[in-house]
């Protein structure tokens, strides 16, 4: 059976791509009939005019989306199943105008102990979202805290609104960012201004975030999210083959020296010429048309 359920005005235009979508005049919200997985603390949607960007977004809204386990299994899943669907290009994950996400949920995260985390491997799901193959686009508005800026910081390009804020508060409640908050922070925006994050727990605007090197492009809260889809949709003109190739390129820069990346990006380069996509996109440009991908 369909689901309905309700998404802000900045989702419309393209859910009514889908054509699956009914408005609700004057409410500046609409209704949407999906047939897509049933999830309750997440949405998922095909999005794009060719209909080849996955959406997730995350959908707490009264707790601001705190990446509580079930949210997180629901997360891991659907960034596997896009993932694994030929006809998705790129990924976006996104929340509501108040948050993306205001972290780990405290109240569950409470009890945990030592040994719980241990036993159970809290955090384990994270590695569902970094084995993706396929780009993922943090799109941020409002609040991305503790977990939920890790979680932005662990997808590929970070588009945010005007009033998102970004912090790891996580020393204000008497831990530290346990997602990869210290490490993946200093790589995005140095060691000074990451140890001044992680060690007041303040937040910082969108304007800071982007001239730090944290966030890609500020846009108008109500158009982030078309911008992202436009951004996924232009990631998905190209061979899926050699963008995935890419992303491991550029992923190998965090992983290992200067030498040894040279080494990979070479390796991966050369690699690129086994493949019919190379060949079909210099043919295409030696006979001036557009080239023609089949992921090979
Ligand atoms: C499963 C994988 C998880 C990976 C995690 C890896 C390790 C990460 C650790 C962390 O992330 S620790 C948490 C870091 N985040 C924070 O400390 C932010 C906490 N929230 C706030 O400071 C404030 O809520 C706010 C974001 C500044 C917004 O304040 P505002 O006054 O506008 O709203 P509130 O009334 O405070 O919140 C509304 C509602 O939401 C609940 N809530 C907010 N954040 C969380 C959270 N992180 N966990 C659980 N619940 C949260 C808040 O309690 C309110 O609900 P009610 O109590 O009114 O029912």
């Amino acid at each position: 059976m369909a689901s309905v359920g309700v998404i802000t005005r900045a989702l419309c235009k393209n859910v009514i791509n889908t054509g699956r979508v009914s408005t609700i005049r004057n409410t500046g919200f609409i209704k949407f009939y999906s047939t897509a997985p049933q999830y309750e603390n997440i949405k998922t949607e095909v999005v794009g005019t060719k209909k080849n960007v996955g959406l997730i977004q995350l959908n707490r809204p009264k707790a601001l989306n705190a990446l509580c386990k079930p949210l997180f299994v629901e997360l891991g899943k659907a960034v596997k199943d896009f993932d694994a669907d030929e006809k998705i290009a790129a990924i976006i994950i996104t929340g509501n105008e108040k948050a993306f996400a205001a972290g780990a949920d405290i109240k569950e995260m409470q009890y945990n102990t030592y040994s719980s985390n241990t036993k159970e491997g809290f955090l384990q799901e994270w590695e569902d979202i970094s084995n993706c193959g396929k780009p993922i686009i943090a799109a941020v508005n409002g609040f991305a805290l503790g977990g939920g800026c890790e979680l932005a910081m662990l997808c590929d390009i970070i588009y945010a609104g005007e009033k998102a804020k970004f912090g790891q508060p996580e020393i204000n409640i008497g831990t530290i960012p346990g997602a990869g908050g210290t490490q993946r922070l200093p790589r995005y925006v140095g060691k000074s201004k990451a140890m001044e994050i992680v060690l007041t727990g303040n937040f910082i605007d969108a304007q800071e975030a982007e001239k730090m090197g944290l966030v890609s492009k500020v846009f108008p809260v109500e158009k982030l999210l078309e911008e992202t889809i436009k951004l996924a949709e232009r990631i998905g003109t190209h061979s899926p083959l050699i963008v995935k190739m890419a992303k491991q390129a550029v992923n190998q820069a965090y992983e290992t020296t200067l030498k040894s990346g040279l080494l990979y990006e070479k390796s991966i380069f050369y690699g690129t010429f086994a493949t019919e996509d190379r060949k079909e996109g210099m043919s295409a440009f030696v006979e001036k048309r557009s080239p023609n991908f089949k992921n090979e």
